[in-house]
């Protein structure tokens, strides 16, 4: 693909169920429409394949079916697919990771993150929810180069945590996902003014791909967003799964940069944020 500094990009909402083949051909019907509607890039929310109750009833490794199904249609449709996350195994460690892959219009995968921050909370409604009973936090932080610009890797709950979106965009990323599965009894607070936030904090187009209504683990918030730079809603979805659109304008993003210097007037003689020196090693190494 050659570079775009302006392209359209489709976010689906999803509400997955239990059921992977019923996903799946889902996914594909989504993929195909918004590829004809002239979509570049086509985002989807976490666990976008099949949602458990608890521990994963079907997890895949690399080159798995879902992963051969967002392969084929992003070289077959010739667009970038994100594919917003779903249950990835080691077989052997036995270990889960909730991880995204980013696959180039050739179907390779240009791009993979496995979910740091496990939702590890008590919502207001006092239902416990540890994540981290069943998946193992990732260990990297993620932004690849493509010629859709530079894209940050984040999931759900990651949202929360403002270190790890300003280490994306200061390791160039003009884009960062954030493919959720949001609960409602959080959401409807937060949601909206943390992906604004994050948006304005560090000069980024925050692409929100939430799952939508009653699921296996809990009532998911939808309200997918895409939020541009300067923290304005762009797009947003109503209820139920479908499929919003929204124009990303990455010379309008250096603009809004230029003005406001957020990157660049940080004090860093006074405080610092850095990435785990075994981590930037292993991305420098891009394993
Ligand atoms: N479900 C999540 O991982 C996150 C979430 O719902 C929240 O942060 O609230």
């Amino acid at each position: 693909m050659v570079p775009c500094r302006q392209y359209k990009i489709a976010i689906v909402q999803l509400q997955t169920s239990c059921q992977l083949k019923d996903n799946l051909v889902k996914i594909e019907k989504f993929i195909r429409v918004a590829a004809q509607e002239g979509a570049k890039l086509i985002a989807f929310p976490e666990v976008m394949n099949i949602i458990d109750s608890h521990t994963p009833s079907y997890s895949e490794s690399d080159g798995g079916e879902t992963f051969r199904l967002l392969s084929r249609l992003a070289k077959t449709l010739g667009v970038y697919i994100h594919g917003g996350s779903w249950s990835e195994t080691i077989p052997a460690s036995k270990k889960h990771y909730n991880t995204s892959y980013l696959f180039d219009d050739k179907g390779i995968v240009v791009g993979k993150y496995r979910k740091i921050h496990t939702f590890d909370i008590t919502d207001p409604s006092g239902q416990i929810y540890r994540e981290s009973d069943t998946v193992t936090s990732g260990q990297e932080v993620v932004v690849v180069e493509t010629p859709l610009g530079k894209l940050g890797f984040a999931i759900c709950y990651d949202l929360r945590f403002p270190e790890l979106h300003r280490l994306l965009a200061l390791k160039g990323a003009e884009i960062i996902f954030n493919p959720s599965d949001f609960n409602l009894m959080t959401g409807k607070d937060h949601w909206e003014v943390l992906l604004r936030a994050r948006a304005i904090e560090n000069g980024v187009y925050m692409i929100a791909a939430d799952q939508y209504g009653q699921n296996a683990k809990m009532l998911a918030y939808g309200n997918s967003l895409v939020v541009n730079p300067w923290g304005t809603v762009i797009a947003r979805a109503g209820d139920g799964e479908q499929i919003l659109y929204a124009d990303i304008d990455l010379d309008g993003l250096a603009e809004i940069r230029n003005r406001m210097q957020t990157l660049e007037n940080r004090q860093s003689e006074v405080y610092r944020l850095s990435e785990n020196a075994q981590n930037v090693a292993r991305n420098t190494d891009g394993k």
